[in-house]
């Protein structure tokens, strides 16, 4: 699905609601447990009852990787199972040296047909360059998460940048060119207003792409910080999660986030797909899932 279609689905459905499936076999209701594809039910279920409230389901992997291959399994039988009118996210935050990261967009982009995949930028241009290479997919960097760990990297404030110089130099026959890296000029650094590293990584990984074929992560917890983010990012889509069982307020994040295009996929995970331990959990599931679409209905309609 491409950014036009998903925009188009986004004002068909009057919401932005990403519904994720997090299916822990541990949490699952009774009845289902003794079920060979337990898992694959309870998500078929779930996207029945939701279907209609929501524009995208997000498949956290690591529910499904922890299982070995019947996770695996079921992690493809529903991807399989999501309508074609459902932006299908793979939470699976990858990121490798170019080669590797071109065998996990193979993964994501044509063994299993997911339109998005979460990406992990730690190690920078070559490891996401990949990702990027796919027409009508996406990769959805993480920038500002929504976990208490964000403090230890990402709302570090930075000053100093290096910048990459190229250096010629001629060894007998050889022509040799090498890079190094110099601490920029200290008074020029001095001037530099102390940018958030999440900032820095925002502006620099959006030069790698359009916003056809990037988006970015962040979470609802960072309220404060999401009217900075649209600063920079003004055209990508976000992907929001901490919504529901994290405390983050759909209010503020549709307040700081939406923009012309609506351009926010919020997620919530827990709060629908454990909505009921019982029999009744898809129904709940739905009735939780309607709730958020009529909000968000009203979000954009007063914006
Ligand atoms: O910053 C981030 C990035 C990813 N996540 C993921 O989103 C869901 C949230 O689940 P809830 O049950 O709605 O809290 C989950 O898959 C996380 O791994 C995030 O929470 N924060």
């Amino acid at each position: 699905m491409n950014r036009s279609e998903l925009i188009q689905q986004i004002h068909q459905k009057e919401n932005y609601l990403c519904i994720g499936l997090d299916t822990d076999a541990a949490k699952l209701p009774p009845h289902l447990k003794d079920k060979p594809d337990a898992v694959f039910q309870f998500n078929k279920a779930i996207i029945d009852a939701t279907k209609g409230f929501c524009v995208s389901y997000k498949i956290n992997t690591a529910f499904y990787e922890a299982r070995g291959v019947k996770g695996w399994e079921a992690m493809e039988q529903t991807v399989q199972y999501i309508p074609s009118t459902h932006f299908k996210i793979a939470d699976a935050k990858r990121g490798d040296i170019g080669n590797t990261s071109a065998q996990y967009a193979k993964t994501f982009f044509e063994t299993l047909p997911f339109d998005a995949v979460t990406i992990n930028p730690y190690m920078g241009e070559d490891s996401v360059r990949p990702f990027l290479e796919y027409n009508n997919k996406f990769a959805i960097v993480l920038g500002l998460t929504s976990n208490e760990g964000a403090h230890d990297f990402e709302l570090l404030h930075v000053c100093h940048t290096r910048k990459k110089q190229e250096v010629h130099a001629e060894i007998g026959k050889h022509h040799l060119k090498v890079y190094t890296e110099e601490l920029e000029e200290e008074e020029q650094a001095k001037d530099e207003p102390l940018r958030y590293l999440y900032e820095m990584v925002l502006e620099k990984v959006s030069s790698w792409g359009t916003p056809d074929n990037l988006m970015f992560v962040a979470g609802a917890t960072r309220t404060p910080e999401l009217a900075a983010i649209r600063r920079i990012v003004p055209d990508n889509f976000l992907l929001v999660p901490g919504v529901g069982a994290q405390g983050g307020s759909l209010k503020e994040v549709s307040e700081h986030g939406l923009n012309k295009d609506v351009g926010l996929l919020v997620n919530v995970s827990r709060a629908v797909i454990y909505a009921s331990a019982g029999e009744d959990f898809a129904a709940q599931a739905g009735i939780a899932a309607k709730g958020y679409s009529e909000k968000m209905q009203s979000f954009v309609a007063h914006r």
